[in-house]
């Protein structure tokens, strides 16, 4: 599984709510200045967001328990046969430990309802409750990590946003723990596809990545940190100052690992470009500007034509797709 290092760390960048948090404030420059090195550095980091209450944690998991403990024949009615990457995914098509829902526009009530009401029939109100307020928490977060990034490259004056139309896909995992106890592959590695991803684990650590040298680092996030990955759309729109990181889920132990991740992927039909001020004569542009759902077309094209164990590797599929 590749050496491991130890001793490297991902930073850790905490967002207190007060005057850090005022856009301008020197506080706010220098959060701006360690969040651009870490997407620079590591292509992520974790991040503690206090107003995100732990209860609120604990609620989201244990609706997400209560929706994996269904029957299997439950589970499946969530299943999406046009879109497999959509609905319920499991068990086993993307590894044999791993089981998840993957929900669009997860921040918007009425798609958390409509999710629910497949499973369940009468729905689930306390599920909808809990991940609707977490959702939009998470979403809040990205805007303002979004607002960091561009304040640190200096594009704040010009543009609100990276991108004008997101949403937020909410994805729901369970890993089992390995029936011998001993390592074993939860998710393949792979990048993000979308701009960035807010990942939540519920305290049992089995997330990787492999830093820019090779070296794989086990993450170990706080009770109360969340881990922030840029995606391949976000180091295409920074002209790859930013770097789009390869991680993985490895499991170990007894116990079975539940996470939940906030995708903000663009709306079909945006366009991903590096604005000018990202490329100049020491900068050249390396990505031509591409319409996202091209590129999810290619590289669903890809997997298919490849199967679950002969994949394209996910490092290379935007360079590939887009490369200059
Ligand atoms: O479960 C995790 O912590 C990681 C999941 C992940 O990387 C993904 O779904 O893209
Ligand atoms: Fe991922």
């Amino acid at each position: 599984m590749g050496s491991y290092s130890h001793i490297i760390q991902v930073p850790v960048i905490k967002l207190s709510m007060g005057s850090d948090l005022n856009r301008g404030s020197e506080g706010w420059h220098n959060l701006c200045k360690r969040v651009r090195e870490a997407c620079e550095n590591y292509g992520c980091f974790e991040v503690i967001y206090d107003k995100i209450p732990i209860d609120l944690r604990t609620e989201a998991f244990s609706a997400a328990r209560q929706l994996f403990d269904l029957p299997l024949d439950a589970k499946q009615k969530g299943v999406n046969p046009t879109r497999p990457s959509r609905g319920y995914m499991g068990q086993g098509s993307l590894g044999p430990l791993y089981e998840a829902f993957a929900i669009e526009d997860g921040s918007n009530y009425d798609s958390l309802k409509s999710f629910t009401e497949v499973i369940w029939s009468d729905g689930n109100d306390q599920f909808c409750q809990a991940f609707i307020s977490m959702v939009k928490l998470l979403d809040e977060l990205e805007h303002i990590l979004e607002l960091m990034i561009l304040d640190a490259y200096g594009l704040g004056e010009k543009k609100e946003s990276i991108l004008e139309c997101k949403s937020t896909l909410l994805r729901l995992m369970k890993y089992k723990a390995p029936p011998s106890g001993e390592s074993m592959e939860g998710l393949r590695a792979h990048i993000d596809t979308g701009l960035g991803t807010i990942l939540c684990e519920d305290q049992i650590s089995g997330l990787e990545i492999e830093t820019k040298d090779g070296q794989w680092i086990k993450l170990s996030p706080s009770p109360s940190s969340f881990v922030f990955f840029v995606g391949d759309c976000l180091m295409a729109w920074s002209n790859c100052r930013m770097h789009a990181v390869k991680h993985r889920v490895t499991m170990g132990g007894d116990k079975d690992r539940y996470s939940f991740g906030a995708f903000a992927f663009p709306v079909d039909g945006s366009i991903v470009k590096a604005p000018k001020e990202f490329i100049d004569e020491e900068h050249p542009q390396l990505l031509r500007e591409f319409d996202f759902a091209d590129y999810v077309k290619f590289y669903l094209r890809k997997f298919e034509a490849g199967g679950r164990d002969n994949r394209p590797d996910h490092v290379l599929k935007i360079f590939a797709f887009a490369g200059i």
